[in-house]
């Protein structure tokens, strides 16, 4: 203890010891080259630097006018981590794809931590855990692997058509279960049957509390970790309150699916699934070492909100634009005929109907920022300094509505993706940033770009979408909400009608189901 100002004054050779500490830190921490500056952004106020200028609502938006007032990456201090918004499509594949060996970290997401949600492959840090799942994953959904699941996707898809034909009406309810079909088969090997299906609802809450999770700057837990070990009952802990609801939906995502194939198994009545395939593969056909294999298993189901998503956007789109679908039903009529449904040797014939899908995928982003990267390594982009640890946001949302890429954006336009009637190479590809980009890039996209396909060419092959009649006759306008508050988005639901093209069609899909037609 000081008793003294004597005592206080440090000896010349402590002075020079604290010298020498202070020179070595300074010499280590300064960089090789002059300090560069952060990518511009909105002014910094000390302390909380750009705290309030991180949206709640309407993000992508609200980031795309940074990006207009600041330029194509605008940086963000935010109680002093970086977040860097890289608002065009040049600058996401610069820092994204051709630097993804230093870009593929997912930011720590202390809410994912709180709820019980690290096990989701998705928010795992760029790591070798990571890597397992990548691999397990792609060899289960790699271009050429999910053909094996073209079946599964023809029978639901006929299923989706009979339904539309019974009860118009519901059909974003139908197109839902008809998805959550497809992905529960070919991960579990569970049809999903009845209107209110659990297996539905419980990939719904979790894609729903996956897209608050994944949302920049949502909770203030992410951004001053430390309040997550302040008591629930604290005042302003509501978002501890939140995550304990949660973590009883991801449990559920976890396991409800997954015991049902352990179940199976044990019963030997298991049908063949990547699940299954895993864990036989693992040499896990009991109960024994379950949790042995959780690194090897992929259990999430946030691909079902996904898909439902891009369809929802196809009804919309064909609902307020149906003029466009007159050319897709000439271009299936003269491929396909009256006497059949579409398949999937019917793709290539039909670059209309492939530019219908691509438009869909374009006009309305489904994960509008994308899911956030964060940076491993400094990095140097357009003069500017992107420090270690930062959080890197696409504005997908922004690339998808650039005028120059896409003139008049905000229409639904198949004909933009098309040159001579084929599909034109030159423009913009929409999968390339609406699934995200680099090591990170959605490794789902195949099978819900199959999926989507025939979906929308049977649809459009038997139906007629147009908009919805007021009772006065006259034609209404469909507007329905399209919130963008999350980091999932989706038009609010919407009524049109859907109407099957003639009698010949109704036959077509009353016609009994060759399963297994390819
Ligand atoms: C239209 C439907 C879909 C869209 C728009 C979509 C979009 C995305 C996006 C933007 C990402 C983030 C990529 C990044 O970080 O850069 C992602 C990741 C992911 N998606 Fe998809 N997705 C869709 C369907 C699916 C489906 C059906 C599955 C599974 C069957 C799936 C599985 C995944 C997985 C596992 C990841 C995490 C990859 C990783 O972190 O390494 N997705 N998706």
């Amino acid at each position: 203890m000081l008793t003294s100002v004597g005592d206080a004054v440090p000896s010349p050779g402590s002075l020079l010891l604290v010298m020498l500490v202070l020179a070595v830190l300074w010499t280590r921490r300064r960089p090789a080259v002059p300090l560069l500056p952060l990518p511009p952004g909105p002014h910094s106020l000390p302390l909380i630097g750009n705290l309030l200028d991180m949206p709640t609502k309407d993000m992508a938006p609200t980031f795309l006018e940074m990006s207009q007032e600041h330029g194509d990456i605008v940086s963000l201090n935010v109680l002093g981590g970086t977040t860097v918004v890289l608002g065009s499509y040049d600058a996401a594949v610069a820092l994204l794809e051709s630097r993804s060996a230093h870009t593929s970290d997912r930011p720590r997401l202390v809410m994912a931590e709180i709820a019980g949600v690290m096990w989701e492959f998705a928010v795992k840090r760029y790591a070798p855990t990571w890597r397992s799942y990548r691999r397990t994953f792609h060899r289960f959904f790699h271009r050429g692997a999910v053909q094996e699941y073209y079946s599964i996707h023809l029978r639901e898809c006929k299923k989706l058509l009979s339904a539309l034909l019974d009860a118009p009406e519901d059909f974003l309810a139908h197109t839902h279960r008809v998805i959550g079909g497809s992905v529960m088969n070919t991960i579990y090997g569970i049809d999903v049957t009845g209107d209110h299906n659990k297996y539905v609802a419980i990939a719904e809450k979790g894609a729903r509390i996956f897209s608050e999770i994944t949302a920049p700057g949502r909770f203030i837990v992410e951004l001053l970790p430390w309040l997550a070990h302040i008591p629930t009952w604290f005042p302003g802990a509501h978002f501890k309150r939140i995550a304990r609801v949660w973590k009883e939906d991801i449990l559920a995502v976890r396991n409800v699916a997954f015991d049902a194939v352990v179940e199976s198994m044990a019963q030997g009545r298991a049908r063949p699934c990547m699940t299954h395939s895993l864990m036989e593969h693992s040499g896990i056909g009991g109960e024994a070492n379950i949790s042995s294999c959780d690194e090897e298993h992929y259990r999430d189901v946030t691909g079902v909100a996904y898909t439902y998503a891009l369809m929802a956007a196809f009804f919309l789109a064909l609902a307020k634009f149906p003029e466009t679908q007159r050319r897709a039903q000439a271009e299936l009529d003269a491929v396909v005929g009256q006497d059949r449904l579409p398949d999937f040797s019917d793709r290539d014939s039909l670059p209309y109907v492939n530019a219908i899908l691509k438009e869909c995928v374009r006009w309305h982003s489904i994960l509008p920022l994308g899911l956030p990267h964060a940076t491993t390594h400094e990095e140097i982009y357009d003069g500017y300094r992107i420090p270690a640890g930062s959080v890197l946001v696409p504005n997908a949302w922004a690339m998808a509505q650039d005028p120059v890429a896409y003139p008049n954006p905000e229409r639904f336009m198949p004909e933009r993706f098309l040159k001579n009637g084929q599909l034109d190479p030159d423009v913009r590809d929409p999968f390339k940033f609406q699934f995200g980009f680099g090591r990170r890039m959605c490794p789902g996209r195949h099978f819900a770009l199959d999926s989507a396909f025939l979906m929308i060419a049977s649809i459009l092959h038997v139906f007629t979408i147009e908009p919805p009649v007021n009772d006065d006759g006259s034609v209404a306008i469909v507007d329905p909400r399209i919130p963008f508050d999350s980091a999932l988005s989706r038009p609010e639901p919407f009524a049109c009608r859907i109407v099957p093209r003639s009698l010949a069609a109704e036959a077509l899909i009353r016609a009994p189901s060759l399963d297994n037609v390819i």
